[in-house]
């Protein structure tokens, strides 16, 4: 494992366990900043409403962490808005938002209407279809923003069962981040190779910083945003935090390869210079004590053409 990436995983890898509700919200307090919450939604009728409850019961009525809850609709057709208003959340329709600047499908979109909608200093995203929520997955993503201000940007790393007909499979999900992000990252980022789950949904940054990159629409935003973050503040203002095990609806394998197409778009209008590839692959393994990285050679020897090793061996005969 490179250096850089072993100091930062040791530095900047926290456990979210380490903060509660209500120390946060006395160091919120002190520091006189604010935290909004944003959940993007399209079709999430089933979920948000658990995850805006609870939100609002534990971090906005009992512990003053979090200053407002906002759902931004992406253009659902199911009753997502009414369930999300019902539960306590201000519900902001992306059409509504910039109108002079359109409409673009995607989540990223709705992302980027709702820093726009949004006011607090510290943006906390989680998306809207996740089952099982934990109001301490927010907790423990504002924790290293509220304590150490060389931190700008913290993204969730969790297990991430994947639900199946047949059963649950334990570290079977997060399909497109093990095929195709991981390995990009490595490749071509290998300095931000320590992010466990570079896709998670669940993360939290200054408005400072996010206000100063751009937002891909689309399943672009992700990966976009932890490139440029890095390029704009440095990988050292990055942490990960764990938070456990994160379940959510998944999608089926035809929309995520189309996932996939958006990353390698995102992906590739950022690739720098035209450099060989590295060929060291982290992976992760959830231990005792957290998780730990796994380094692999993934090298791939380029063979001659046969007709060369033909002609070569008959002498050019
Ligand atoms: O046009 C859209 C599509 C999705 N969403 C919402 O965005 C969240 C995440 O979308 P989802 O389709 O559940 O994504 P995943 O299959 O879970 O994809 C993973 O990988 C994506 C690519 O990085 C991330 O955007 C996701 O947050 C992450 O969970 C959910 O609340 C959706 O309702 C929108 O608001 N608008
Ligand atoms: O983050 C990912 O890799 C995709 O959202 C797919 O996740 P899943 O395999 O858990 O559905």
């Amino acid at each position: 494992m490179r250096p850089d990436v072993h100091r930062w995983l040791r530095r900047r890898t926290y456990s979210a366990a380490s903060w509660t509700a209500a120390g946060l919200a006395e160091a919120k307090r002190a520091q006189g900043s604010t935290v909004s919450v944003v959940l993007p939604a399209l079709d999430e009728e089933a979920t948000v409403g658990t995850i805006v409850r609870a939100i609002r019961a534990d971090l906005v009525e009992r512990d003053p962490l979090v200053d407002e809850v906002v759902v931004v609709d992406s253009g659902s057709s199911d009753r997502t808005a009414a369930v999300a208003r019902a539960a306590g959340a201000r519900v902001v329709d992306t059409g509504t938002v910039l109108p002079d600047h359109g409409r673009v499908p995607g989540k990223g979109e709705a992302l980027w209407k709702a820093l726009h909608a949004t006011s607090g200093d510290l943006v906390v995203f989680v998306d809207a279809d996740l089952v099982g929520f934990d109001p301490q997955y927010v907790v423990g993503l504002v924790g290293p923003l509220l304590t150490d201000p060389g931190i700008g940007y913290v993204k969730a790393l969790y297990d991430r069962p994947l639900t199946t007909t047949e059963g649950i499979v334990p570290s079977g999900g997060g399909r497109v981040t093990e095929l195709l992000a991981r390995p990009l990252l490595n490749a071509f980022w290998p300095e931000l190779s320590g992010f466990v789950q570079p896709l998670s949904g669940e993360y939290a940054g200054r408005r400072a910083l996010l206000e100063r990159v751009p937002f891909v629409s689309g399943y672009g935003v992700e990966f976009g945003l932890l490139v440029d973050l890095a390029g704009l503040a440095g990988v050292d203002a990055l942490a990960q935090v764990d938070l456990g095990t994160r379940q959510h609806a998944h999608q089926s394998d035809a929309a995520l390869g189309r996932m996939a197409g958006q990353i390698l778009q995102t992906a590739m209008a950022r690739r720098p210079g035209a450099g060989l590839p590295a060929s060291e692959l982290l992976q992760f393994l959830r231990t005792a004590d957290g998780v730990e990285a796994v380094s692999w050679d993934v090298a791939v020897s380029e063979r001659p053409p046969m007709a060369t090793v033909r002609a070569a061996a008959s002498g050019g005969r």
